[in-house]
C-alpha cells in the first residue's frame, strides 16, 4: 500500500483494540505515524507483539511494525497529538472519563464509535466535548467494514468536525492508496447517520433470511434512508449529509453484507433465533440493538414518523410476529417519495 499523506509524523493513539480500532491504527502506522493501540486484554497485546496480529478480532491480517500495543491508558494518551476512540458506545463515557486527567493540551479527539449513549441521547462527540472541553473534536463514519479495510480493499470514509484544520489533517493522516478520507463539517449528521444505519441493517438482514426479493431490498434501503434522514434532520442534521458516504454509503454496505454484525443479528433473528442467541453468536459489538430502543423512544417522544423503527422494535422487544409487522408496513398511509421536496428543505 503506498502512502499519499503529507502530514508530519504525529503521535497517534487508538483506544480500543477491537476490529475497527485495530484497522484504523494499522492505517496510521502504515502512513508513518507513531501509533499506540490501547487495549485492556494482555493476551491480545502480547499476540500483537509476538505475531503482529490481532487474532481475536482481525485474524489473518498482519499489522504494521509501527503499531505498538499498550495496556496503560495513562501512558497511551499522555503524549498523544491525536486520540481515536473505538470502544463500544456503552463503554465510551467510562473510558474517556478515565483518560481525561492525562490528556495533553494539544490532543485532538476523534470518535470512531457508531452509537448513542443510553441516558440523555448523547452522541459520542458530545460526550468528548463534555468530558474534555477545549479539545478539538471529530468523528469518523462511513462504509467501513473493518475486515475489508484490514485487507486493503479500496474504501472511503468521512471525517466530520467543526474544525477545518482537523478535517484536513485527519484526511492527510489516514488517506493512502486503498483508503480515501473525505471531509464534512456536519458532525451531528455524520455521527447520527453512522448510528442509525445499524438499525436498518438489522431489518435488512432479517428480511434476507426470510427470502426477500431484490425489489424489496431496494425499497427497504431507500425507505430507511428517508426515515433516518427525517429523524436526524428534526434533531439538527443537514439533510445533504445523508446523500454522502456516511449516509447512503454506509447504509448500502451495512444493509448488504454478512460482514456487518448488525445485519447478521437481523439474519439470525429471521432464521428464528432469539435476540439473546443472535447476540451470543455474533460475539462482537452490534450497536443497532441499543440504538433501536433509544431511537424508538425518542421518535415517540418527538412524534416523528418511523414505521421501520417501530416495526423492528415491536418484533424485537414486544415479540410481535414478523408477518403482522410486514402487513402493517404495507398498509400505512400513502406518502410522498422524497418528502424534503414537498417540505421545501
Ligand atoms: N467493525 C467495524 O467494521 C466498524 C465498527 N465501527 C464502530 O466502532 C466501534 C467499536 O467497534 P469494533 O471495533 O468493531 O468492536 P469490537 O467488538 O470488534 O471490539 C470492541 C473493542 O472495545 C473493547 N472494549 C469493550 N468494552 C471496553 C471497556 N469497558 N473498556 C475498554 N475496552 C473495551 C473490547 O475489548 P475486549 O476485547 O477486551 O472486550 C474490544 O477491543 C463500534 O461503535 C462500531 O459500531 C465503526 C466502523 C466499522
Ligand atoms: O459500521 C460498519 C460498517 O461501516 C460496521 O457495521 P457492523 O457494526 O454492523 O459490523
Amino acid at each position: 500500500m503506498n502512502t499519499s499523506n503529507s502530514l508530519a509524523p504525529s503521535k497517534v493513539t487508538v483506544l480500543g483494540g477491537g476490529s475497527f480500532g485495530t484497522a484504523i491504527a494499522n492505517i496510521a502506522a502504515i502512513n508513518n505515524h507513531q501509533v499506540t493501540l490501547w487495549m485492556r486484554s494482555e493476551k491480545q497485546a502480547q499476540d500483537i507483539i509476538d505475531n503482529r496480529e490481532n487474532s481475536r478480532y482481525l485474524p489473518g491480517y498482519k499489522l504494521h511494525a509501527g503499531l505498538t500495543p499498550s495496556l496503560s491508558l495513562k501512558d497511551s494518551v499522555s503524549q498523544a497529538d491525536y486520540i481515536f476512540v473505538a470502544v463500544p458506545s456503552k463503554a465510551f463515557r467510562a473510558v474517556v472519563e478515565e483518560m481525561a486527567p492525562f490528556l495533553p493540551a494539544q490532543a485532538r479527539l476523534i470518535s470512531l464509535t457508531k452509537g448513542i449513549e443510553p441516558h440523555g441521547f448523547k452522541l459520542m462527540s458530545q460526550l468528548l466535548m463534555e468530558v474534555a472541553p477545549g479539545h478539538q473534536v471529530g468523528v469518523i463514519s462511513g462504509p467501513n467494514l473493518a475486515k475489508e479495510i484490514a485487507d486493503n480493499q479500496i474504501s472511503a470514509t468521512v471525517i466530520a468536525s467543526y474544525s477545518q484544520d482537523l478535517r484536513q489533517d485527519v484526511q492527510e493522516m489516514l488517506s493512502c492508496s486503498s483508503f480515501r478520507v473525505y471531509g464534512n463539517p456536519d458532525i451531528y449528521g455524520v455521527e447520527m447517520a453512522g448510528a442509525l444505519k445499524n438499525i436498518y441493517a438489522i431489518i435488512t438482514g432479517l428480511a434476507v433470511a426470510l427470502g426477500m426479493a431484490e425489489n424489496t431490498r431496494a425499497a427497504i434501503i431507500t425507505r430507511s434512508l428517508a426515515e433516518m434522514s427525517r429523524f436526524a434532520v428534526r434533531l439538527g442534521a443537514n439533510p445533504m449529509t445523508f446523500l454522502g458516504l456516511a449516509g447512503v454509503g454506509d447504509l448500502i454496505v451495512t444493509c448488504s453484507s454478512k460482514l456487518s454484525r448488525n445485519y447478521r443479528v437481523g439474519y439470525y433473528i429471521g432464521e428464528g433465533q432469539t435476540l439473546k442467541q443472535a447476540i451470543k453468536n455474533i460475539g462482537e459489538t452490534a450497536e443497532g440493538i441499543n440504538t433501536l430502543r433509544m431511537v424508538y423512544e425518542k421518535s415517540e417522544e418527538l412524534n416523528i414518523y418511523m414505521p421501520l423503527v417501530k416495526g423492528l422494535y415491536q418484533i424485537i422487544y414486544k415479540d410481535c410476529p414478523i408477518d403482522v409487522i410486514a402487513k402493517q408496513l404495507m398498509s400505512g398511509d400513502l406518502a410522498q417519495d422524497v418528502e424534503f421536496m414537498s417540505a421545501g428543505v
